[in-house]
């Protein structure tokens, strides 16, 4: 389904701002595998999703999706078969458009943009349908503007609106960090409801290892740009928090350090 062979990234070389983001990964996601990711502050992890989704241009390595090589494509030619979940609610929505207009856009991904366009009674029908099992009561608020909702109901439908139609890949970013601890149960909830429905391959970074552990079927840690763990199966099963800690004191020789991971170590 994805496969990344030998992926390179550096930022700026040459100057001192040089930054060495992804140096060499390689991967493989079976279709519809669940793969979760977890990494200290700077290890790559955004990189290699912004990667996928061609917001970067790669230095070295391929992309392979369903057996097409992308990485030569520009970042729009990507998005037929890219969905992204961004840890910012207001980066997925148009806040200055209705829901249902956002929800017409999402349903027109990969399609060349038209200079008319409307929502047809079929389409309202739909969206009313699949906004009514996000369970927030929006199936009856098409008309209202984006803006107007929380971070939570923002990010439930950004995630509507990447799913609605199946993408091959789904790429999630810490998508649930910024909002309450509450709410963030709520989109993870909802995301596995999606996920399974639609049997979606699924990159999802987190910073949450306790999520990282129980959420789909594989995790992968990162350091330093690479890929220094790659769990799955029943060793994945017996693994608990402190083993992972373990883990990736072993592999790369240091404490796992994450800035949002220590929050949530302090209860939140
Ligand atoms: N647009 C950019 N320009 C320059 N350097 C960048 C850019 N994006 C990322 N980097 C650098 O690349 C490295 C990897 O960053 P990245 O954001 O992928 O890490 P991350 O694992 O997502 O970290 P975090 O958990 O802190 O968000 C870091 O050194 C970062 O400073």
């Amino acid at each position: 389904m994805l496969s990344l062979v030998g992926i390179k990234k550096t930022f700026n070389p040459g100057s001192v701002n040089e930054r060495l983001a992804l140096s060499g990964v390689s991967l493989k996601l079976k279709p519809g595998e669940v793969v979760t990711v977890i990494g200290g502050n700077g290890a790559g992890k955004s990189t290699l999703l912004n990667c996928i989704a061609g917001v970067y241009p790669l230095d070295e390595g391929q992309i392979w999706i369903e057996g097409q090589q992308i990485q030569q494509l520009p970042e729009y030619d990507r998005a037929p078969f890219i969905g992204r979940v961004f840890q910012d609610p207001l980066l997925g929505t148009a806040a200055s458009m209705t829901i249902e207009e956002n929800l017409a856009l999402a349903l027109k991904r990969g399609q060349r943009r038209q200079l008319r366009w409307g929502i047809r009674a079929k389409d309202r029908a739909f969206f009313k349908e699949q906004l009514s099992k996000l369970g927030l009561g929006l199936e009856n608020r098409l008309t209202t503007r984006v803006g107007l909702l929380s971070g939570g109901q923002r990010q439930a439908l950004t995630l509507l609106m990447a799913t609605l139609v199946p993408p091959k890949i789904l790429l999630l970013d810490e998508h649930t960090a910024a909002l309450d601890p509450n709410t963030a149960q709520k989109v993870l909830h909802l995301t596995e409801k999606l996920v399974t429905q639609h049997q979606l391959t699924t990159l999802m970074v987190t910073h949450n290892m306790s999520d990282a552990l129980r959420l789909g079927n594989r995790t992968i840690m990162m350091h330093e740009g690479r890929i220094i763990l790659d769990l799955q199966g029943e060793k994945r099963q017996n693994t608990t928090i402190p083993d992972l800690l373990a883990m990736f004191k072993k592999a790369s020789g240091e404490s796992l350090v994450n800035d949002r991971m220590l929050m949530v170590a302090g209860g939140n």
